[in-house]
């Protein structure tokens, strides 16, 4: 995928900048909180629906302005072009995609892949399971299209044994809801164990080149229950004492999570900052390189702040990295980043100073 054009009015400290960016590199330079970080989270924004600077969206529309926008084009690889154009204005949200309007978020996630890595991201390998099965879930949602269907039935189906529970009220339809969740909580769990398959192949190359002392990566999908000597169905029947008691549902895909192993290093409590950092990038790398490989594109890159993030070696490894894919790459820093000067191919400046964007110009 490859963005030519980016509007982005009132996000932050951005007022009003459009940006024509570049196949390849494209580098947003400035100092800090001069708005860098605040275009990739526009990008992000039509991505995944959300900011990755916390859950909470309030604080990213302008102060004193009554809505924020962005509008993106581009290109896929199959020579299709798309556009699309969120707005949030306090508590509402409207899209738009190819000129139509949208009424879920997810349908511009569907259409504009993105991978950003960012400060925050190291929460991926030592932050709590939701990270890593939103993780998961969304190199699943890319390439699997009866995900999205299966999931909303599983979270209905979760919803209601779980007001049967809190409520202990009807309790006679405990059974009906069970296989209904049985059913697609396993069908979810099969989805991801074989998108997971491919994920390991993708980081069985990527966590040599990028973390050689880790000696390997064994990565397994706890699935949310004990799916080696039970069924979901089973699962679900043997916990519901335990579940009136607690008044929601304790087992299921809801619950799943990764187990990641570095076979030479210690376990992710023992990784140093910087170690958790590389095997973050490693994952988030490996879940771009799986979908490029299965759609024939690769997702837009985002890698915010990278020169604070690892040190020169580990900056340059990923740099020789990056260079052999066909992938659109937006990176910040408030200098370029160590021994990429003169070294990248394609590679765009912008310089972003108080909210205003120059560029592009080549690198010096
Ligand atoms: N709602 C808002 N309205 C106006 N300005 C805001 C708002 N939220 C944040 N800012 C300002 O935006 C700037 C943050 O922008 P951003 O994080 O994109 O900068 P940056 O260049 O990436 O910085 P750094 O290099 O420090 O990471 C800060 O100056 C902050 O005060």
């Amino acid at each position: 995928m490859l963005i030519r054009r980016l509007q982005i009015q009132a996000l932050r400290r951005l007022d009003q900048v459009e940006l024509a960016l570049q196949p390849g590199f494209n580098l947003l330079l400035g100092d800090n909180g001069s708005g860098k970080t605040s275009v990739l989270e526009a990008v992000h924004l039509i991505g995944h629906a959300r900011s990755f600077r916390g859950r909470v969206r309030d604080g990213l529309v302008r102060q004193g302005q009554p809505a924020l926008s962005v509008f993106v084009e581009w290109e896929r690889a199959d020579g299709g072009c798309h556009r699309a154009g969120l707005r949030h204005s306090g508590q509402d949200w409207q899209a738009r995609l190819d000129g139509r309007d949208v009424q879920q978020l997810g349908e511009l996630c569907q259409a504009l892949a993105v991978v950003t890595f960012e400060p925050g991201s190291h929460a991926l390998v030592e932050g709590g399971g939701e990270m890593r099965r939103r993780y998961l879930d969304w190199s699943v949602f890319h390439v699997e299209h009866e995900f999205l269907p299966v999931w909303r039935r599983y979270a209905r189906a979760l919803k209601q044994r779980n007001i049967l529970l809190r409520y202990r009220h009807g309790l006679e339809q405990l059974d009906a809801w069970e296989q209904e969740l049985a059913q697609a909580g396993t069908a979810i769990t099969q989805m991801r164990s074989a998108c997971l398959a491919e994920l390991k192949s993708q980081l069985d190359h990527l966590v040599p080149r990028l973390l050689p002392a880790a000696g390997g990566i064994d990565i397994e999908l706890y699935p949310g229950w004990r799916q080696q000597t039970q069924s979901l169905e089973d699962a679900l029947l043997l916990a519901r004492e335990r579940d009136l008691a607690l008044g929601h549902t304790s087992v299921g895909p809801h619950r799943a999570d990764l187990r990641i192993r570095l076979c030479d290093l210690p376990g992710r409590e023992g990784l140093s900052r910087g170690q958790t950092k590389q095997l973050a990038l490693a994952l988030l790398l490996a879940q771009a390189a799986h979908l490029a490989r299965v759609r024939g594109d690769w997702p837009i890159l985002q890698l915010d702040d990278l020169g604070s993030e690892l040190d020169r070696a580990h900056q340059q490894r990923v740099l020789d990295l990056l260079q052999t894919y066909d992938a659109q790459v937006l990176v910040t820093g408030t200098e370029l980043p160590a021994g990429w000067c003169g070294s990248l191919p394609a590679a765009a400046v912008f310089h972003v100073e108080q909210g205003q964007i120059a560029g592009p110009v080549a690198p010096d």
